[in-house]
């Protein structure tokens, strides 16, 4: 883990290490857009062939259909189905207040505005599955798409290697009420939810994390189909901002915890004072050995970084630049950073609060911006799965108090079919 000291550091060195790993990001993107292509000129064939050649899997199907969904969640343990419960329910519980009825208002007497809320009506749900299979994004996704009522719900995920889906993803689409898996993974699952080929049905957005090639799709389609996206969601990242207050062991589990997601997850440790870069670095040496993955998490914890600052303050200032996926304050004195935070995807406050409780249980959505699109985008919410449509009434007293006013900008911008549309009518109510 490289170490920089933060006061040391020009402007453009601090831009240049919020950078992630964008020098392949050409030869990322020239795959992705010849996977792409191959799926919108041979459809399902192409499905077939990257099956066998990514997943190293040959199927006979792309899809497996609820009896045998059923069948296989029915083989899940049964504190893995507790706990997949609890999740769900925390997951819904949060979600369900986001659905707000917003008021008509009276802009002018007699001209009245409103939104009403609708569901996207086709959305197609990612769900990875390359080096683990992620259950807990099925739940992320799956209900705000219930809770905002889409029609249809496409899912795709990666073929295990049997050709079929483990008992956790079946189990959740089983809770979801979701009677269909299609076994399709990577850039190529993308593209088939964005065209549409003979087995995968077209939708209208696509939603879900995955690594880069997943997350170059999803920004090729968006601009060159007319589906929309959720975000890019693309390898996991944490920062840690951390003072005395806090525990070196918990800042390392934490660190490792993304890390652990894949080689490309970037995890960088802001602190207060050397000490505690010191005794986290010894930590993660310690936590790694143990750690199943130890591989995927040394490679990434090798591409990362610790920033000693002179005060949380000034460690807040780097973290707005960096803008986070996952920003946990180890600290007691979070209460007071919580106004300084402008770029984050998700914050954990205080010293026992683990990232990984968001990522399945605590009920906010893990799927969030990465790459330091949380300076613009926020994670998945029930929103992501609606659209807010406006309206207007205006009445014979409306259209008289707001008509002269149309007129005269409608003229300022030498439209005058827009201030003959008032006139017009206008006149004819004498
Ligand atoms: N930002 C978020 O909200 C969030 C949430 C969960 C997970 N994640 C990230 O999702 C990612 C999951 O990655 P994963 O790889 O385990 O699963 P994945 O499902 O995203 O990708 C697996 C697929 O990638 C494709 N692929 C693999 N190697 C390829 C190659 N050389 N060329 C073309 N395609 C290739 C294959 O089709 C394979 O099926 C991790 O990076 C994790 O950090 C992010
Ligand atoms: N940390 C991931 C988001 O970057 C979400 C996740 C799923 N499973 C475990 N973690
Ligand atoms: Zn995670």
């Amino acid at each position: 883990m490289k170490l920089y000291s933060y006061k040391d550091l020009t402007k453009q060195e601090i831009e240049s290490i919020c950078l992630r790993q964008l020098e392949d990001d050409i030869t990322i993107r020239e795959r992705v857009s010849s996977i792409v292509d191959q799926v919108k000129t041979r459809g399902d064939q192409a499905l077939f062939d990257y099956a066998e050649q990514f997943d190293k899997v040959q199927l006979q199907q792309l899809f497996i259909e609820k009896e045998e969904i059923y069948s296989i969640a029915a083989t899940i343990p049964a504190e893995a189905k507790t706990a997949t419960d609890t999740a769900y329910r925390n997951i819904k519980a949060f979600h369900s207040e986001q659905s707000h009825r917003e008021n008509k208002i009276e802009t002018m007497p007699g001209v009245t505005c409103w939104r009403e809320t609708r569901a996207i009506e086709r959305v197609g749900l990612y769900i990875p599955g390359g080096t683990a299979v992620l259950p807990s994004t099925f739940l992320m996704l799956g209900v705000p798409a219930m809770l905002a009522g889409c029609k249809e719900i496409v899912v795709c995920s990666p073929p295990q290697k049997d050709g079929k889906t483990n008992c956790y993803l079946a189990y959740c689409a089983k809770l979801l009420g979701i009677e269909k898996i299609y076994l399709v993974g990577g850039a190529q699952a993308v593209a088939a939810m964005a065209y549409g080929t003979e087995s995968v049905p077209k939708v209208d957005k696509v939603f879900g994390p995955g690594n880069r090639y997943v997350t170059q799709a999803k920004q090729l389609i968006q601009s060159t189909t007319m589906t929309a996206i959720d975000m890019p969601a693309g390898p996991s990242e944490v920062l840690v901002l951390a003072d005395d207050t806090a525990n070196s062991s918990y800042i390392a589990s934490d660190l490792l915890a993304q890390a652990e997601h894949g080689v490309d997850s970037q995890t960088i440790l802001v602190a207060t004072s050397s000490k505690i870069i010191d005794e986290t670095i010894a930590q993660i040496q310690i936590q790694l050995e143990a750690l199943p993955r130890q591989d995927i998490a040394a490679q990434a914890i090798s591409n990362s970084y610790a920033v000693l600052v002179n005060s949380l303050e000034e460690g807040m200032e780097f973290s707005n630049i960096y803008a986070p996926e996952h920003l946990i304050l180890s600290t007691d004195k979070f209460e007071q950073l919580i106004p300084l935070i402008s770029n984050a995807g998700s914050v954990f406050l205080g010293n026992l609060t683990p990232e990984s409780a968001g990522d399945y249980a605590s009920g906010t959505n893990h799927t969030l911006p990465t790459s330091g699109y949380a300076k613009a985008y926020s994670g998945v919410s029930l929103d992501s799965f609606v659209k807010k449509i406006t309206f207007q009434h205006i009445s014979p007293r409306g259209l008289r108090s707001i008509g002269n006013t149309v007129e005269v900008l409608a003229e300022a911008e030498g439209l005058i079919a827009h201030k003959n549309a008032v006139s017009i009518r206008l006149k004819s109510l004498g």
